[in-house]
């Protein structure tokens, strides 16, 4: 999509911690907990352990354990429940997964990674459980009730939904099935679409059942083992993905505003020492595979988080793309997939998760966290505006292009000397320039019936108007037939005999004036009253039938337009 840069943000990445509570192994050692939080300044300290900690040892190591203080965006105590600061499940949803929300209806990319040790809460911070939902359920809940609420004739939203791994540096689709050959997908970069995950399902989603349903479907599929540091380890990175698509139609003009963002949610595998985890064979290969994809990602971060090299990006932009080149995105496969949600058009989070008495690991990853406070990102706003014809013209320029990759591909396969990776590699443009066709075929059907909708709509509340009108209509006709019927053929009145003797006459006396006086008199009563309320009705009538004209009119053109039966039952063209 080509986005028009209309408003753009530069801001830091938001970094929270996030301590949990005791877990059974834990508790059975009789560990101590070496966090403390300050909710007033958001302080998160790490104490040293006690000499005779054995989780914490210090036999091996000349180094020095001391008390050390961090300050984050937010520091969340989910250590004791007992505690008043006591953060849930809720509580770091309403902190700011409702925010990173705001920023994708607003038309912001946005990113949420979770980061930590093995074992340290990542998964239950971002996927949690039935009962105690994370980041991921609650997000797609809020954005479907937000959806609902927010439901206007003129919007239409479209929501698509992947889900895919990164094990052992190969990417797989969550929302597949495992076979027994295991699928690996392509990465790929395009100008328009930046870097992506070739062929990966991109399942449209209409309601939160159906997120919970791929969010099921994608953790069966999601590679885990029990190792010693936790029963159910994520063996790989997962990353969520939701891309919201705003459709706004402005009926006056015609044209239709998009807004595009794309939520990227992702799970880190946790950082692992074989020696806690015990790990050998394929899980030490993984806990390898893991770390060196977690260190590439720190050396990303402490590159993008260097000071000189923010200062030389700022300064010039010849400068800065090529400084942008010494991040080593392309070093693994997950910070090359990331690469715009960490130092790009997104507004981007993390999340640092840490066990509540593992002295070095917390350590670890708390400086990790700290250096990832001073990365600074640039999102935009992904708004693209679109007239009618434009969306037509784009649609016929599509179809071109997809017989022409048609005729390549059938000329190529009669003359049987075709390259089979370059054959490949137009199959693949094919096949997404047809979804690609399809997809906004699909836009350009929801844009109609949003316009029949906003029209019927101006129908329905017209038409009690238009019946008003149409009564008032023939009640003056009917009154007009009367005053016209009275006038051609007036009622004579019989002349009353006056009375002899009386000498006066009285007003009914007319009755007794013979025909040629009566008419006389008729015409005189015409001229001084009557032809004033004739003509007042008439006047009255036509500005009623100026308006009805115009009414029809007006109906007639927005029905020829869209083609929809109107009030009076009549259907249009079109
Ligand atoms: N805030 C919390 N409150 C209660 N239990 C928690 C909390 N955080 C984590 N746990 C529990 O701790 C255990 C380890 O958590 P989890 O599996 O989320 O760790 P992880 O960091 O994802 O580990 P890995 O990197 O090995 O996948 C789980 O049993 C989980 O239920």
């Amino acid at each position: 999509m080509d986005s028009s840069i209309l408003d753009s943000d530069s801001g830091n990445v938001k970094v929270v911690v996030r301590v949990r509570k005791f877990i059974k192994r834990e508790i059975e050692r009789g560990a101590r907990c070496l966090v403390k939080m300050d909710p007033a300044s958001q302080k998160t300290t790490l104490n040293a352990p006690s000499e005779i900690d054995p989780a914490n040892s210090r036999s091996q190591s000349r180094k020095i354990f001391e008390d050390k203080s961090f300050t984050f965006d937010k520091s969340f105590w989910s250590h004791n429940e007992a505690d008043a600061h006591y953060a849930h499940q809720e509580d770091i949803y309403n902190s700011f997964g409702e925010e990173f929300l705001d920023h994708n209806f607003d038309g912001y990319h946005t990113c949420i990674f979770a980061y930590g040790q093995t074992g340290s809460g990542k998964s239950y911070t971002m996927m949690g459980s039935s009962e105690q939902p994370g980041l991921i359920p609650r997000t797609c809940e809020g954005l479907f009730e937000r959806i609902e609420s927010e439901q206007s004739s003129s919007i239409t939203y479209n929501v698509h939904v992947s889900y895919f791994e990164v094990y052992n540096e190969h990417v797989r689709d969550l929302l597949v099935a495992r076979t027994n050959a295991t699928q690996y997908l392509k990465i790929r970069e395009s100008k328009a679409d930046g870097v992506y995950v070739q062929n990966l399902t991109d399942e449209p989603v209409k309601c939160y059942a159906d997120v919970e349903r791929l969010m099921r479907i994608g953790d069966i599929n999601r590679t885990t083992a029990s190792t010693k540091m936790n029963d159910t380890s994520s063996r790989s990175h997962a990353v969520f993905t939701i891309m919201l698509k705003q459709i706004q139609h402005d009926m006056s003009t015609d044209e239709t505003i998009e807004r595009c963002a794309r939520m990227r949610l992702v799970d880190l595998a946790g950082s692992e020492r074989a020696k806690s985890t015990e790990a050998t064979g394929q899980r030490l290969r993984e806990g390898g595979n893991i770390n060196q994809s977690l260190s590439t990602l720190g050396r990303v971060i402490g590159a993008l988080a260097d000071p000189k090299r923010q200062r030389r990006g700022s300064s010039s932009s010849g400068k800065a793309s090529r400084t942008r080149d010494v991040v080593p995105y392309r070093d693994s496969v997950l910070t090359w997939l990331l690469k715009d949600s960490l130092g790009g058009n997104s507004k981007t989070a993390m999340v640092a998760c840490i066990a509540p008495s593992d002295y070095d690991e917390t350590l670890s990853t708390l400086r990790y966290a700290d250096q990832a406070k001073r990365i600074r990102t640039r999102a935009t706003v992904n708004q693209d505006a679109v007239t009618a014809a434009e969306r037509d013209a784009k649609i016929l320029s599509m179809q071109e292009t997809i017989r022409t990759l048609q005729n390549n591909l059938n000329a190529a396969a009669t003359r049987k000397r075709e390259d089979f990776d370059r054959q490949a590699t137009e199959l693949e443009d094919y096949q997404k320039q047809v979804q690609a066709m399809q997809r906004l075929m699909e836009e350009t059907r929801q844009v109609s019936e949003c316009k029949i909708r906003a029209l019927t709509n101006e129908v329905e509340e017209l038409r009690p108007l238009n019946e008003t009108l149409e009564r008032e209509i023939s009640s003056l006709r009917r009154h007009l037939g009367l005053v016209v019927g009275e006038l051609k053929n007036p009622i004579r009145l019989p002349i009353a005999k006056s009375e002899p003797d009386s000498g006066v006459e009285m007003e009914g006396d007319k009755e007794n004036v013979p025909v040629e006086e009566y008419e006389e008199d008729e015409d005189e009563g015409y001229h001084d009253g009557k032809d004033e309320v004739t003509h007042e009705v008439h006047t009255r009538a036509n500005d009623i039938l100026k308006d009805l004209a115009l009414f029809r009119k007006k109906m007639a053109d927005d029905r020829s337009r869209f083609g929809v039966r109107g009030p009076l039952g009549e259907t249009q063209g079109n």
